[in-house]
């Protein structure tokens, strides 16, 4: 059997640590570098200590000497963080797996022009089950067309930084795109005051912060005497994670490209 050498960026973060567990738990894979930010304070001890199993893998800030020998690099940390990653792995020829969320569109073309050289998976989402949801979403917007006003809620623990989430953006996408609309014109992100009455094709975005809450997501298709509610949501972070391992397996088949997780699980 192949063995896969992961890097992990961001390995003492709450989606870092999960990633820890799971590559540990895999026959096919090992963990060939942990990484983190210079300032973060578990910096040289031992990575497995973050998941009570020490593993002679000391956590590093300098990306450019430990990702040699690294088949790929999962990154869950902050769009800074990530495009200064991707850089180095660029030049390295080190694949990635990249679940940041909060990119502006100028940096998803950064993403899009290092992909020519490495092979990328780039998804806001690695769950299957929102995998999945965002083709019922698919199926939603085409057959109820223009009739239903479509909002988007979604909900987050108390420590995320970016809103709406990525994931929530993707639906808002995936569901525009269905409709022939343009989401950067449609979208209306929270309301206050006087708004006036609904405007027909917007989509609507609201987001709810508090607690640990992993992650939910709900469209709204609101009609006439009806409604229609999608609703995923994720109790564990460890099903990103498995869904970032397998992304990292699909890279092994591919020498460069931009795929999501659509590509991944086969779904397109
Ligand atoms: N695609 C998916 O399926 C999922 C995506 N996410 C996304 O993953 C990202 C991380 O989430 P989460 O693990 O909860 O966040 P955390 O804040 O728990 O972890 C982020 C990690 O990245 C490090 N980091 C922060 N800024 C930088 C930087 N500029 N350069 C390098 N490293 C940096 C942090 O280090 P330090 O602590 O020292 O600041 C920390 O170790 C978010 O964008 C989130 O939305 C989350 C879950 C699932
Ligand atoms: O920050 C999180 O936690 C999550 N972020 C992702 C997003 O922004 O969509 C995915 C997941 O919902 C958890």
């Amino acid at each position: 059997m192949t063995i896969l050498n992961i890097a992990v960026a961001g390995s003492t973060g709450r989606m870092g640590r999960v990633l820890l567990e799971m590559i540990a738990e895999s026959s096919d894979m090992r963990l060939s570098a942990a990484l983190d930010q210079k300032d973060n304070p578990f910096l040289m001890k031992d990575a497995g200590e973050l998941i009570g199993s020490p593993c002679g893998i000391p956590i590093k800030s300098d990306f450019v000497s430990a990702l040699p020998g690294s088949d790929v690099l999962i990154d869950f940390t902050r769009p800074a963080g990530t495009l200064a990653h991707l850089a180095i792995c660029r030049n390295a020829g080190i694949k990635m797996v990249i679940g940041t969320t909060g990119f502006s569109a100028a940096e998803k073309e950064v993403l899009k022009a290092a992909s020519e050289d490495i092979a990328i998976v780039f998804a806001p989402n690695m769950s299957v089950g929102v995998n999945v949801m965002f083709k019922l979403l698919e199926v939603a917007a085409s057959k109820l067309l223009n009739d239903y006003d479509i909002e988007i809620v979604e909900a987050h623990h108390r420590h995320k930084v970016d809103a709406p989430s990525g994931t929530a953006l993707r639906m808002g996408e995936v569901i525009a795109q269905t409709l022939n609309r343009d989401l950067t014109k449609v979208a209306v992100y929270g309301r206050e005051g006087v708004t006036g009455e609904r405007a027909a094709e917007t989509i609507g975005f609201a987001t709810i912060r508090g607690g640990d809450i992993v992650g939910d997501h709900t469209a709204i298709f609101a009609g006439i005497g009806e409604r229609i509610e999608i609703t995923h949501k994720a109790s564990s972070r460890k099903t990103f994670a498995v869904g970032a391992l397998r992304a990292a397996r699909f890279l092994a088949t591919q020498r460069n490209g931009l795929f999501d997780m659509q590509d991944v699980l086969g779904l397109r």
